[in-house]
């Protein structure tokens, strides 16, 4: 099983209840904005502690309510590609992608030189964060929770505030990442549109 979910949370007024298994290599979250996305995905990713649940990923339990398991986000082998891509602004692209190189032990363990070809960053490598534009940040911010070599990611909005043209090369890539790195993911979106290119799997937060 890719992801075997089921969280109970309330922060502030917001209050989500979700539960969903898939075999899926990716399974997209949609539902309208401040219904619990990225709320879900903290808690997926141990930033947040869902009140009551269990959260397993191949196979591995992240949190258990009833077990008293909730693992460190650092034990957790996950890739965060976040909304905001929160790169590191004194450090150049190079230097990003290489921060979370190898943390954490999944099974992907691509080479430096295999994201940059994978993702078509390789004229980036030396410029800082705050040249780039949105689509090339979003790439360097998938890179970078890449090469963590994670066992699954976190993809939070990936095309927010993208046109078009950089939109299709965002979901290009991760229809490569779907198909040639079959590391399973978690799409959050609120367009079906777009969430309907990538997979048959969607769950709806409402
Ligand atoms: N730390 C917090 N304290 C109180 N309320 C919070 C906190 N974090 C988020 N919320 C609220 O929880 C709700 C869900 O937020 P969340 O960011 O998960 O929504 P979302 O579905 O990802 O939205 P969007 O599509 O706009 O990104 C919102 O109403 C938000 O204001």
């Amino acid at each position: 099983m890719s992801f075997d979910i089921a969280v109970r949370k309330s922060l502030g007024d917001c209050s989500i209840n979700v539960a969903f298994q898939s075999e899926a290599p990716l399974v997209a979250i949609i539902g309208q904005s401040g219904v619990g996305k990225t709320t879900l995905l903290n808690c997926i990713a141990g930033l947040l502690k869902p009140d009551t649940g269990r959260i397993a990923v191949e196979g591995t339990t992240l949190f258990d309510s009833k077990q008293q398991i909730d693992l460190p986000p650092n034990q957790r082998n996950c890739g965060y590609v976040f909304q905001d891509s929160r790169l590191f602004p004194h450090k150049t692209v190079k230097e990003n992608l290489l921060y979370g190189m190898g943390r954490s032990d999944g099974s992907i363990a691509l080479s430096l030189g295999n994201a940059v070809s994978l993702l078509d960053i390789g004229s980036l490598l030396e410029r800082k964060p705050g040249s780039l534009s949105g689509g090339e940040t979003r790439r360097v911010a998938i890179g970078r929770a890449l090469l963590s070599n994670p066992k699954f990611l976190l993809l939070d909005e990936p095309l927010a505030s993208l046109d078009n043209a950089r939109a299709d090369r965002i979901i290009e890539t991760i229809e490569r990442l779907r198909d040639e790195l079959a590391i399973p993911m978690l799409y959050v979106s609120h367009d079906t549109n777009e969430v309907a290119r990538l997979t048959d799997t969607v769950v709806t937060l409402d």
